[in-house]
């Protein structure tokens, strides 16, 4: 756990880094974006940088402003420069699945207004194929039992999130059910299918949106780039 803190640390360290004056900064959620929002608020106190942030929930909002980073809404960005997230899994073509944090809705939504986005992750995150995380998706509590059952008719075998004996409820106001697949053969098919759901806000497949991926390792960091994918 040390270690994989360790790794944390130096991803979001990397990321931080990134972050240039005068930029509006997408913030993700999770243990390793803790790590980043400590990271840049101290570049910004040091180095007097005038950041603003646009934050994915409520957790993050609340860290950022007790960190003194200025938060706007994102309707009030003309623009996101750069988002900064976490990432539950990850595989060789860079997409992922998030949410295991229940803030992937807001997560997707800011990502896709950002100019850039960046995943910082621990080296546990690598996966050769998508699906040992179990997949979240957030659905309208109206009619949840129904699509429930719908999924478990497709095999998609679906986990209502709860935490205490009490169903999860994002900060959007919607529930969590989380695909036990173990392995998705066919990430796009099944994000489609998702899609096309009535009672499915999103799911946590984030496919082809990170620019990114910085993996924390013991000794430092090493990079994921896009542009450099081979496809
Ligand atoms: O998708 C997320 C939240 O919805 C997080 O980015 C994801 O769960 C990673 O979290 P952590 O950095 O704590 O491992």
């Amino acid at each position: 756990m040390e270690n994989i803190n360790l790794e944390k640390k130096h991803a979001a360290k990397a990321a931080a880094q990134l972050i240039k004056n005068g930029m509006t900064v997408g913030l993700g959620t999770g243990s390793t974006v803790n790590y980043f929002l400590d990271a840049l608020a101290n570049r910004i106190s040091q180095e007097n940088l005038k950041i603003i942030g646009v934050t994915t929930s409520f957790k993050t909002a609340g860290r950022a402003k007790s960190l003194g980073i200025t938060i706007i809404d994102i309707d009030d960005a003309p623009m996101i420069d750069l988002t900064v997230d976490g990432a539950d899994e990850v595989d060789c073509h860079m997409n992922g699945i998030k949410g295991g944090g229940a803030a992937f809705l807001m997560e997707k939504i800011v990502a896709h207004n950002s100019n850039r986005v960046v995943w910082i992750v621990d080296s546990q995150k690598l996966h050769e194929q998508l699906g040992s995380f179990p997949l979240p998706v957030e659905i309208v509590p109206f009619g949840s039992g129904k699509l429930i059952t719908d999924f478990k008719k497709h095999h998609l075998h679906p986990v209502l999130r709860q935490r205490d004996g009490k169903t999860i409820v994002t900060d959007m106001g919607h529930f969590i059910v989380d695909l036990v697949l173990n392995k998705i053969d066919q990430p796009y098919q099944l994000g489609q299918y998702l899609d096309g759901k009535i009672g499915v806000v999103e799911h946590g497949l984030f496919l082809d949106i990170v620019d990114e991926i910085i993996i924390g390792t013991s000794a430092g960091v090493r990079q994921l780039k896009r542009d450099t994918l081979q496809k």
